[in-house]
């Protein structure tokens, strides 16, 4: 109020232009904009307006007036024989009709069609892209210097670096062209570059490109043309410049076809269209188009086609008076912030999710926007509350771009990925090295039901052939089915009213349906094979739990090792981490699995359903060198208590609490360092440390005891013997086979040799049976390995 208003709009002139010369800076010689298109464009058009009003203001240095910015790279400089103008723009406005919605449009019309005492002209029509311009140099066909822009007068000389982008022609095809030819264009960076480069970018922890403008910039103007080589850039000519020794068609765009057939790409959208009405025609045939086309476009350009026309219109200070850019609403805008959640995926991967305030995104209100993964909010730094430009392009998920940090109110904490699974509450886990987290609770969590059942009935897992992927959703969709234990309750009814709701809901009905007859087969199919996946094998069950980092090979580890489900479940990680080639993360990855209740609940449900092992049997000898009280000290992660204290430690004390009861003095008698003997002590005198060591210890030497004390013959009754399978087996797959037979120990080989105990031949033997026959081995039948099977595995 103090202000008298003529220093407002001074003051107001004044802060607009620093803004606008920053921003010219951060993107035009920096290649990194602060600011959105949107909010530049209207920072110049509130200045263009406040200089109209008050023309003592419109000094010629304005940024109003002048074509972007001088830069200075490190490149040599290239002075334009013709400058490189901009564009005019026009916008859409508020109307109730088009030719008020786009009345700068209709100016520019008008305004040509009076000056030219023309009607309705012809216009060429252009997408415009959305790059960097560069002019190209030719010489007797062959190309000899490239620049960028620069201020218009100025650029940077970046031919070596314009030669490593395929699009552009070394040498001119044909003979007809100008002894000096100048070409304009864009240079690009397709959508789907920008997504790969940042993709790669994301998961090796560099900074991703905020916008494949800035990509295409920022790569042709690197020092090193190899660099510019790795990205992939494109380019599209859509102008000539400097012409000598040569001439040019009348109009522009039988130019444009000209530069086509002397090897210029020249983009297929290109067009030409009459009056105002055939230029809002094109305006919304590309707008329709945009999500589509696969480089980012911030508008069309209409430029008079006849160069007549256009040498009479002539020029104002920075733009071309027969041309002008009529712009999309912007790719990019800036919003809020509102909350920072996680999504979790089919595959249980959490992705974070910036919930926004609604915002018009290249003309679609977007309120939530993709962070992609914790690494990238964290480089970032995205708050609750903050101010960022979130990006649109294509079908894209929108993206947040970047923070305004100059706009960031106190007191707002960064951000950090939750420890549990907001559908389940499982813990979330990372793999080391890895960008994604993920829900841990496979078979429990709501997000990844269809997935895990798709898992668990896989043919690597339980085989249940016929459960695909729409019969799942469809299981699921229609809560037939939360776990894989639902799959063993459905009955024929439940199957058959599944499938006509499946129907229904897709409008899949089959004529003879609608005509009142059922098919049955199909779903006695499925009864079958559900009910066949019963005889099941260890491994395979616990490969198609989908407990998170267990693979088939861990999961054949664990069966080897620990024998039994009841026994696999019940180990802590402290535990389970002695087994080969199970680390830290994976065991208590298993462990954290089998103690949560509700995985409980589902196991517990699949063993009531009926589900039996035939190669369950009893841990192995082997782990009576590996467990000890070392390996739990070891993992309790005592301060100065390294892998030779807590040896001599188990040496001395076999229980935790034999341990506890000896005391510190005792240790120190038995070889322990004091202060290690301090720190033990300390960290035993805490119950919360005592508690999951002893219920380790207990669990530790269940397992040791539950290890037969002779190795005799019931552990693995056909070790040492090898056997050949050969032809059709009608009872069990020959992969069954296989897996029962090695469960007792025996190797299966694929060649029979001397040393093969016994050939089992089914339907159709083939060759194997022949070499066994010539050999003298034993041939058996179907009948005889049942037999054996059943002897044994009954034993086990
Ligand atoms: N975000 C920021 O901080 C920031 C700063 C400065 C400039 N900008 C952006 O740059 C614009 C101003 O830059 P400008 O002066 O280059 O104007 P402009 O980009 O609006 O228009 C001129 C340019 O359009 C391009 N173009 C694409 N297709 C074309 C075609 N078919 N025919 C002719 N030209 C075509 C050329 O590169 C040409 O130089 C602003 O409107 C804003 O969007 C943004
Ligand atoms: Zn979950």
């Amino acid at each position: 109020m103090s202000k008298s208003p003529a220093h407002d709009w001074r003051d107001r002139a004044a802060e607009l232009r620093e803004k606008i010369e920053r921003a010219n800076h951060q993107y035009h010689v920096l290649d990194d904009p602060e600011i959105t298109d949107a909010e530049y464009d209207q920072a110049i058009r509130e200045l263009e307006a406040l200089e109209e009003a008050h023309p003592e203001l419109a000094t010629p240095d304005s940024p109003t007036r002048r074509v972007g910015a001088r830069a200075h790279g490190g490149f040599a400089e290239v002075r334009h024989v013709i400058p490189m103008l901009s564009l005019s723009n026009a916008f859409e406005q508020e109307g109730d009709n088009d030719r008020e919605r786009f009345r700068e449009v209709a100016e520019f019309e008008r305004r040509i069609e009076q000056s030219l005492d023309r009607r309705s002209p012809v216009f060429s029509v252009e997408p415009k892209l959305d790059g960097l311009a560069i002019s190209l140099r030719y010489e007797d066909g062959v190309f000899v210097q490239g620049a960028t822009r620069g201020d218009g007068e100025t650029g940077e000389d970046v031919t070596a670096n314009l030669r490593t982008v395929r699009a552009i022609p070394l040498r001119l095809r044909g003979t007809d062209w100008p002894s000096v030819l100048e070409v304009r264009g864009e240079v690009i960076m397709l959508r789907k570059d920008f997504e790969a480069f940042n993709e790669r970018a994301r998961t090796h922890g560099d900074k991703p490109l905020a916008n494949p403008r800035n990509g295409a910039a920022g790569s042709l103007r690197q020092l090193d043309p190899a660099i510019t080589a790795r990205r992939k850039l494109s380019f599209y000519a859509y102008a000539v410049g400097d012409v000598q020794g040569g001439e040019l068609p009348q109009t522009h765009s039988r130019t444009l076809a000209k530069l086509r057939e002397w090897g210029f790409p020249v983009s297929p959208e290109v067009d030409t269209a009459k009056g105002f009405d055939g230029l809002i025609a094109y305006y919304r045939r590309i707008g329709e188009k945009r999500d589509r086309l696969p480089y980012d476009i911030d508008g069309v350009v209409y430029k008079l086609d006849d160069y007549e026309g256009q040498r009479a219109m002539g020029f104002v200070s920075r733009a071309p008076r027969w041309a002008i850019a009529h712009k999309f609403p912007a790719q990019e805008q800036t919003t809020t912030v509102e909350a920072i959640e996680i999504n979790i995926g089919r595959t249980g991967a959490a992705t974070p999710l910036a919930r926004l305030k609604p915002v018009q995104v290249a003309g679609v209100t977007v309120s939530n926007a993709t962070l992609h993964n914790a690494d990238q909010v964290a480089r970032l730094d995205v708050r609750v509350g903050d101010t960022v430009i979130v990006r649109r392009a294509g079908d894209v998920i929108p993206e947040v771009v970047r923070v305004m940090p100059e706009l960031r109110p106190p007191h707002t904490k960064p951000w950090h990925m939750p420890s549990h699974c907001p559908v389940c509450g499982s813990a979330l886990l990372r793999e080391e090295g890895e960008a994604a987290w993920r829900c841990s609770g496979g078979l429990i969590c709501a997000a990844q039901r269809k997935e895990a059942l798709i898992h668990f009935a896989a043919r690597r897992a339980m085989d249940i052939e016929g459960i695909g992927e729409r019969f799942v959703d469809a299981l699921v969709d229609f809560g037939y089915v939360h776990t894989p234990a639902d799959l063993y309750k459905l009955t024929l009814d439940d199957f058959l009213e599944m499938k006509r709701r499946a129907d229904d809901r897709d409008g899949t009905t089959p004529e003879t349906v609608k005509q009142g007859k059922v098919a049955t087969k199909w779903a006695e199919n499925l009864i079958d094979a559900i009910e066949a996946s019963k005889h099941a094998t260890l491994p395979r069950f616990l490969f198609g739990l989908g407990i998170m980092h267990i693979g088939e090979s861990t999961a054949k580890t664990l069966v080897a090792w620990l024998g039994s489900l009841a026994v696999i479940r019940r180990m802590p990680a402290a535990v389970l981490r002695v087994l080969p080639d199970i680390g830290n993360e994976v065991a208590m990855s298993i462990a954290g699995f089998f103690a949560q209740e509700g995985n409980q609940k589902v196991v517990d449900d699949l063993l009531a359903s009926g589900i039996r092992f035939s190669d369950e049997g009893h841990p192995s000898p082997k782990l009576r060198q590996r467990l000890n009280l070392a390996v739990l000290l070891d993992t309790a992660g005592v301060n100065k208590l390294g892998p030779k204290s807590t040896k001599l430690l188990a040496e001395h004390f076999p229980t935790i609490d034999k341990l506890i009861a000896a005391g510190p003095a005792h240790w120190v008698t038995a070889g322990l360092p004091s202060a290690a003997a301090t720190n033990l002590e300390a960290f035993l005198s805490h119950d919360k440390n005592v508690a999951p060591l002893r219920a380790a210890d207990i669990a530790m030497h269940e397992l040791l005891d539950a290890i037969p004390k002779s190795s005799s013959a019931s552990a693995a009754p056909l070790e040492g013997q090898t056997v050949v399978l050969t032809g059709t087996l009608s009872s069990l797959s020959r992969d069954e086979a296989k897996e029962r037979l090695e469960a007792l120990g025996a190797k299966v080989a694929g060649s029979v040799s001397k040393k093969t105990q016994f050939v089992v031949a089914g339907e159709a033997a083939g060759s194997k049976l022949d070499k066994a026959q010539e050999l003298g081995v034993d041939v058996w039948d179907e009948a005889q390995l049942l037999a054996l099977l059943a002897k044994h595995e009954g034993g086990a």
